[in-house]
């Protein structure tokens, strides 16, 4: 089996997300202009060295447990081939862990293409060479988003945070994700008018956590509401943003999980009764508020807890980057 070459280095960025925004829960995304960057250089020393600053810095593990190692060595696993003697990943982090942002999905992404990108030459006949400092080192975008979907047990955040913008994905042939089925995603353009702006609170909920509250089935009533409103949502998101409000209302997930972030639906509550399209973004605990660019400033100004960061990200129109150091 190859060998990853040592003294290869890659700078890689990708940004944060926003899950279900509302009724697309587990399949719209939208990505953030918040950004995490790792440089990641592999060497013939044996060993690991992780750093990290920002975000999650003295919190997250720095030994192989760190989840964008180990996101590298499982990618280098599906791919077949074997990891570099040493590894160096120095992380910068912008995006906020366990708020609803798709930190763990950004961090899977980072990892499923600086694999892909170290070995692409290893694994591409075709692909002559190493490219040259600041180039764009080629990834396959589709297997980035099926494999970080995989790993993060579901497409939205991961798409989005792959390809930018407004992402819509899902199983051809089921509802799950498995090894035999592979993840497809559409990539839309958000309508030019819409824009974000998020309230993050200090405190943190883990994916998990909030996932293990939801039921296992739902009233067909609520299924077939919350299908039409997804249905809106897209035609909101890309054509006419005066429906968002009615386009963000869900049925499927945000009630079962009202016990688990009561400030947050207190929130979303006060600020759809303002008229706002506010939702829980992803599993929460952070608010997102969809709006036009018209209302955008009435929406920053609000009156506000002061246990809420409010943050004014764009919507980039890509995704993760790969460059050669
Ligand atoms: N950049 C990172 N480096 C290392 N570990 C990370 C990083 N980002 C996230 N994680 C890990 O993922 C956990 C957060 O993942 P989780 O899925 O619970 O929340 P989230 O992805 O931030 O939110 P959501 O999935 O609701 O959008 C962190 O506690 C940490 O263990
Ligand atoms: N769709 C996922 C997103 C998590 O970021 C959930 O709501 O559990």
């Amino acid at each position: 089996m190859n060998r990853v070459p040592a003294g290869r280095s890659v700078h890689v960025r990708v940004p944060a997300s926003s899950a279900n925004l509302g009724p697309g829960f587990d399949s719209i995304g939208l990505a953030l202009g918040l950004w995490d960057d790792y440089v990641v250089t592999t060497s013939d020393t044996p060993g690991l060295v992780i750093e990290v600053t920002g975000e999650g810095a003295g919190e997250v593990p720095t030994d192989e447990r760190h989840l964008v190692h180990a996101t590298l060595e499982h990618t280098w696993g599906v791919l077949g081939v074997e990891p570099p003697t040493g590894l160096r990943l120095e992380a910068v982090n912008g995006v906020p862990h366990s708020r609803g942002l798709g930190s763990s999905a950004t961090a899977i992404v980072a990892g499923v293409v600086a694999a892909q990108a170290l070995s692409c030459d290893v694994l591409q006949g075709a692909y002559a060479g190493w490219p040259a400092p600041g180039d764009v080192v080629p990834v396959d975008l589709g297997l980035a988003t099926h494999l970080a979907s995989l790993l993060e047990g579901h497409p939205d955040n991961a798409s989005a945070s792959v390809l930018g913008g407004l992402t819509v994905s899902w199983m051809p042939d089921g509802t799950g994700l498995d090894e035999g089925e592979r993840t497809v995603t559409a990539r839309l353009d958000l309508h030019p008018d819409v824009e974000v702006v998020v309230f993050v609170p200090e405190t943190q909920l883990a994916t998990r956590t909030a996932r293990a509250v939801l039921p296992a089935t739902v009233p067909l009533a609520s299924a077939a509401a919350g299908a039409g409103r997804a249905a809106l949502l897209v035609h909101a998101l890309t054509a006419d943003p005066a429906h968002l409000h009615a386009a963000t209302r869900d049925w499927l997930h945000q009630e079962a999980r009202r016990p688990s972030y009561p400030d947050t639906m207190e929130l979303v509550d006060l600020l759809r009764s303002q008229g706002r399209a506010a939702v829980v973004s992803g599993a929460g605990p952070s608010v997102l508020v969809l709006t036009t660019r018209d209302a955008a400033d009435d929406v920053r100004a609000g009156h506000l807890a002061s246990r809420w960061e409010r943050l004014v990200p764009t919507v980039p129109t890509h995704g993760a980057t790969v460059r050669a150091r």
